[in-house]
């Protein structure tokens, strides 16, 4: 149990500074395994966002470490270059209140404004 954490941790550390944007999820972003995953990934697939899923439920050690290394409890959890920027609830009032995309691009990460206004107006 205890020896999983070290590799889980360097695993984590290499794939957040190897992507720019990395969703931990609970299967694919082609195929989700849970509402709340999908519903990240449906946002970032939408806005046209470039980004790296990790399925937890392949890797048991990953889906504990995650929530060690952010000190969150729950999956989905996004990562935009290196930082954790939160879950379903907080990326949805993101995408919502337009931080999101300030957020992108502060960071310089590309993605279709036209898509993420969509969003918005369809939820106002
Ligand atoms: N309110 C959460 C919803 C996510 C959530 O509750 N995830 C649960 C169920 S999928 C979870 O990860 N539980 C721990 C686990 O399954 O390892 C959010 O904003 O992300
Ligand atoms: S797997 Fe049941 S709520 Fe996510």
């Amino acid at each position: 149990m205890t020896t999983d954490t070290p590799t889980a941790e360097a695993q984590i550390k290499d794939t957040v500074a190897q992507n720019d944007v990395v969703l931990f999820m609970k299967g694919t972003k082609e195929m989700p395994q849970c509402g709340f995953s999908s519903r990240v990934a449906g946002v970032l697939n939408f806005m046209g966002v470039d980004f790296k899923d990790v399925n937890v439920l392949a890797d048991e050690g990953l889906r504990q470490g995650i929530k060690d290394y952010s000190d969150w409890p729950t999956i989905p959890q996004l990562y935009v270059k290196g930082e954790f920027v939160g879950g379903c609830d907080i990326i949805t009032e993101m995408t919502l209140s337009g931080e999101l995309d300030d957020l992108l691009d502060d960071k310089k990460i590309a993605f279709d404004k036209a898509k993420a206004d969509q969003i918005r107006q369809s939820n106002a």
